[in-house]
């Protein structure tokens, strides 16, 4: 199996404060979904950043699509960054640009067609339920929608790798699920999934994921199998 991501004793302090993330160790491999759960505070965001090239670690080995990105050149990492796909937890939308051009962004700077963009576009804003905004500009969206916007963003150019960090915060139960299965799917053609949620309910929509679990910014290994089968509301609902 070859390893999208590889964390070997990853640590990471702000300042000079005691270490919000410490001895991390996993590898995500090719085709892998994992969801990464923990409290609020316990280091999901900085172990994400470190994990979309936002953030560099203040010890250990970490390697995207078997490269060494702790000793990489600066200059080389953008490069890396387009095969990410990244839902932000304040979303980052470009705020003089519409929904529709929001996320369109990544299909115009690999070059692809105006006419296959606007097929593609088209289709991921009806799957996220906002076919009738594709015009509005992200301030005049609400928090749900805007979310929506940053999600078909992020999985529009099929990336080798999607981060999501709190993707579904904003938005109700059943486009919650919704958003999931759009995930679980581009999972399936073969992106590497990982997301930040503190949702058990959530994570119970993927079966075939796993679980890592944060506390206190060190990593403790679950599976969501044991989580799916424990609310009765998840069986309920699927
Ligand atoms: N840029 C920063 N400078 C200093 N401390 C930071 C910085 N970013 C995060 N922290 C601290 O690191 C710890 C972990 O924060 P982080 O945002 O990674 O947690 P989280 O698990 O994502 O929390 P939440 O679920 O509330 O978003 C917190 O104590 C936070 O205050």
């Amino acid at each position: 199996m070859v390893s999208v991501v590889r964390f070997e004793n990853v640590g990471l302090r702000y300042g000079t404060g005691a270490e919000t993330l410490r001895d991390l160790n996993f590898a995500l491999e090719e085709g892998s979904f994992h969801f990464l759960s923990g409290s609020s505070g316990a280091g999901k965001t900085s172990l994400l950043r470190l994990l979309y090239l936002a953030q560099r670690p203040s010890r250990g080995f970490i390697s995207l699509f078997g490269e060494d990105v702790v000793t990489m050149a600066r200059s080389r990492l953008p490069a890396l960054r387009r095969r990410i796909g990244v839902v932000f937890q304040d979303f980052r939308l470009v705020s003089h640009l519409s929904a529709f051009d929001n996320v369109a962004l990544p299909l115009r700077i690999a070059g692809v067609g105006e006419t296959e963009i606007n097929d593609h576009v088209t289709e991921l804003l009806e799957w996220v339920g906002l076919a009738g905004r594709s015009a509005a500009r992200p301030a005049t969206l609400s928090g749900g929608e805007q979310q929506r916007v940053a999600i078909a963003r992020a999985v529009i150019g099929r990336p080798e790798l999607l981060v999501a960090d709190e993707p579904t915060g904003n938005v109700d139960q059943d486009m919650a699920f919704r958003l999931m299965h759009l995930f679980d799917e581009l999972n399936r053609l073969g992106t590497t999934v990982l997301v930040a949620t503190h949702d058990p309910l959530l994570m119970s929509r993927v079966p075939s994921a796993r679980t890592m679990r944060l506390e206190r910014g060190r990593l403790i290994n679950g599976d969501t199998r044991d989580i799916a089968a424990q609310p009765p509301v998840a069986r309920t609902a699927s």
